[in-house]
């Protein structure tokens, strides 16, 4: 049933191309030379801290911001010169912005009306709509007549029941609780994956970004650091700040020193790693592993190349696992080991020698 409901609703999927974009404010240079390529059918994220240009760039596809440089095509067509209203793309705001006096279905049915849709094909529309996000029901009742999440679906409905090539979402879980984003974001899932449409997702939250995007372009200072699949990003990030931005990573500043047995890296505390021959390690460069990769052993055996040698200076228990605060040097690192029951733990002041496979080690630069 729903299979049928959303196939009257389905456009072929389409690709979005930005190419060359720079976008200034003023003196405020807000997005600096960004390339993507979106493919057609992908649920993609521009994900980034406040502030780096998620939204202005998300607002230039929808064709409300005009680029100084470059160009986005929509489906191989470049859409740079249309309106809004030309651009085969739907939006659906961060506010929601549906109309307080309106009922639910008159809501969905507005922007159908204003296109001059002819009336039997909006109602058939607006139920088809309805029916995708679950509320066929409450089509009668106002918007402040329902909760958040509700609301959060009219908003979607409406913009689905104009057919976009292309769907846009301006964080648009932000406004539900914690329980109510997670229920929703797995229907926004959901939803894309029926209608097989290409969208793209803002966010600020790297969880959200992970748990329902296929890639995410990782934004920092109005520049595209990296893009990638949620895994990819994870285990092979391109620099300090995506390695930061995606999970828990522990850091490590050092040199780079020579001698007769090869090239390694001196950290605070006169531990020193080998770094491998294919590593380039410029100037800058930092030594990074994540918490679950390294192990912890009671200090006292004679540390071997790679071990770091410190003490216990916390510890978090996270159910599956307990997280250690290793303090070795002036650096503070997490290490995480799988909690099992019963199990001997390290206390606080435990002098550990800490251990990471060469495997897990990243050697990245700053940016
Ligand atoms: N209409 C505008 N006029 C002038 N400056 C703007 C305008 N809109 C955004 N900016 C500036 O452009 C930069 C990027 O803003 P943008 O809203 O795109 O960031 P964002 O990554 O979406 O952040 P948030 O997650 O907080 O929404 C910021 O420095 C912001 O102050």
């Amino acid at each position: 049933m729903t299979v049928t409901v959303a196939a009257t609703l389905t456009a072929s999927a389409v690709s979005v191309d930005i190419e060359g974009i720079n976008l200034s404010y003023g003196d405020n240079h807000v997005l600096k030379d960004v390339n993507l390529a979106i493919r057609p059918g992908e649920f993609f994220a521009f994900l980034g801290p406040s502030g780096c240009g998620k939204t202005t760039l998300l607002r230039l596809i929808a064709g409300f911001n005009q680029a100084d440089t470059g160009r986005v095509l929509i489906g191989g067509s470049d859409i740079s010169a249309l309106p809004p209203w030309k651009r085969d793309v739907g939006m659906v705001f961060q506010s929601y912005a549906l109309w307080p006096h309106m009922t639910v279905a008159a809501n969905v049915a507005f922007g159908l009306e204003e296109r001059g849709v002819p009336k039997a094909e909006i109602a058939r529309r607006v139920t088809a709509a309805l029916n995708l996000v679950g509320l066929s029901h409450l089509g009668g009742r106002r918007p402040s007549q329902l909760s958040g999440g509700q609301q959060q679906r009219v908003a979607v409905a409406r913009t689905v029941a104009v057919e976009p090539k292309v769907l846009l979402l301006d964080e648009p879980l932000s406004n539900l609780d914690a329980k109510m984003r997670v229920q929703v974001r797995r229907e926004l899932r959901d939803l894309q994956q029926r209608l097989g449409l290409t969208t793209i997702f803002v966010t600020h939250d790297q969880e959200e970004a992970n748990t329902i995007c296929d890639r995410i372009a990782v934004m920092n200072d109005g520049i595209v650091q990296q893009v990638g699949t949620p895994m990819e990003l994870y285990e092979r990030p391109a620099n300090l700040f995506v390695a930061n931005f995606l999970g828990t990573a522990n850091i490590l500043d050092g040199s780079v020193v020579a001698d007769g047995d090869g090239r390694w890296f001196a950290v605070e505390g006169g531990a020193r790693v080998p770094v491998p021959a294919d590593a380039v390690v410029p100037p800058g460069t930092k030594l990074v592993f994540r918490p679950q990769h390294a192990s912890l052993t009671r200090a006292g055996a004679v540390a071997e190349a790679g071990q770091l040698q410190g003490a216990i200076s916390h510890r978090e228990f996270l159910g599956a696992s307990m997280r250690y605060g290793v303090r070795i040097g002036g650096s503070e690192l997490s290490v995480d080991l799988p909690f099992q029951s019963g199990a001997a733990l390290f206390e606080a002041g435990d002098a550990v020698t800490l251990g990471v496979p060469p495997s897990a080690l990243l050697w990245l630069p700053a940016a």
